[in-house]
């Protein structure tokens, strides 16, 4: 596995690429043009200059996360091949500055959702909290909430210029579907994935986070069946998978570890992050251990490992550590991120030495 730490760029994040060096075992920094709503055309100048700046420090600039997808195409407008043309020039340009994954996301008009950004947990820390009951039907109030937890920090898939439009959205989206909603997500792969097996640039979508609809927006990429449905949408290896265990862990019947085993050779990213959810269904982000939250990360990490995953994999959302959460995007502080990169690294060392002397007997 290659790990990896997501980066928003210069001027754009509190952590430096100096920063990032520093973490024992990160070998790439996962990057994208945060200032690009979907839609917009990536420049072969601004894509070059991130590279440079992630390669003059000795980091892989290989994996993108994201490159959003234009609503235009979630609903299947007549405008969507426009926008697909534009995707499939950006997938171009990145294969040519050595991009190998670009992670992307299916969800109606919200990225990753979330009711309280720093809610306070025994230790003092504070994360990332969801609270079933508050999210109601008041999407403009929960929308706003989030822009104002994050500050002067963007927040991908909240671009405030989208949510001005919030109504207009809703109303594209009355009717949608399931099963619309995949039918254009095939519509899409099958214009794509060609492009992507010429270039060489693995597509891996990442799941529903929370795994669930909301506002009655319907998601599709939340269970095991829901990911079977949609790696048969195109069956190529190049229409895979973000795999992330804290988007999928909210809902306690997703067996993670299970779906790595099933679907490992069409994971080409991996998330990793812990939630902790509560007999409510509420949940908090926790420590990347498993023993602090509700999703066994000793056993998602051996799934990957039984299976020689070579893929990319980062730690995900930590919680907010020392006050950090004043200078830092929400989700995205330095220590409990940095704090579960070791985690992970010394979980695989550990399977790497079992693997390496099966029969020496632990005195
Ligand atoms: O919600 C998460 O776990 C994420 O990692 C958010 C992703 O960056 C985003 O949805 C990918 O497009
Ligand atoms: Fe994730």
């Amino acid at each position: 596995m290659q790990m990896t730490w997501r980066w928003y760029g210069e001027g754009n994040d509190s952590i430096t690429l100096d920063h990032i060096r520093q973490i024992p075992g990160v070998t790439g920094a996962v990057w994208s043009l945060h200032d690009k709503v979907a839609g917009e055309v990536w420049e072969t100048e601004r894509i070059q200059e991130v590279v440079s700046q992630i390669t003059s420090k000795g980091l892989s600039p290989a994996v993108v996360e994201s490159v959003n997808v234009h609503d235009d195409i979630k609903l299947g407008l007549p405008s969507r091949d426009k926008y697909i043309d534009i995707y499939i020039d950006t997938i171009k340009k990145l294969s040519k500055a050595g991009v190998k994954v670009i992670c992307y996301n299916f969800m109606p008009i919200f990225d990753w959702t979330r009711t309280e950004l720093y809610k306070e947990l025994p230790d003092g820390s504070n994360a990332l909290f969801y609270e079933k009951n508050a999210i109601q039907n008041d999407p403009k109030k929960m929308a706003q909430k989030i822009l104002d937890g994050a500050g002067e920090f963007t927040m991908p898939g909240w671009e405030p210029e989208r949510m001005a439009k919030l109504d207009d959205l809703f109303k594209a989206y009355e009717g949608m579907t399931e099963d619309i909603l995949f039918d254009n997500l095939k519509y899409f792969l099958e214009r794509i994935i060609p492009v992507c097996e010429e270039y060489d640039v693995k597509m891996a979508i990442h799941p529903d986070d929370p795994p669930w609809p909301i506002f009655g927006l319907p998601r599709i990429v939340r269970s095991r069946e829901h990911i079977k449905r949609f790696l048969e949408l195109v069956d190529s290896p190049y229409n895979g998978l973000t795999l992330c265990t804290g988007s999928l862990g909210p809902n306690l019947e997703n067996d993670i570890p299970g779906i790595i085993r099933e679907f490992h050779d069409r994971i080409h990213f991996a998330h990793i992050r812990n939630v902790k959810v509560y007999k409510n269904g509420d949940f908090i982000e926790v420590s990347h251990r498993g023993k602090d939250g509700s999703v066994d990360i000793y056993e998602v990490l051996k799934a990957y490992h039984d299976n020689d995953f070579e893929g990319y994999i980062r730690p995900d959302h930590g919680r907010h550590l020392w006050g950090e959460e004043k200078d830092c995007r929400p989700g995205y502080g330095l220590y409990d991120r940095a704090l579960g990169v070791m985690y992970m690294l010394g979980v695989w060392d550990s399977l790497d030495k079992r693997k390496e002397e099966p029969d020496v007997k632990v005195k």
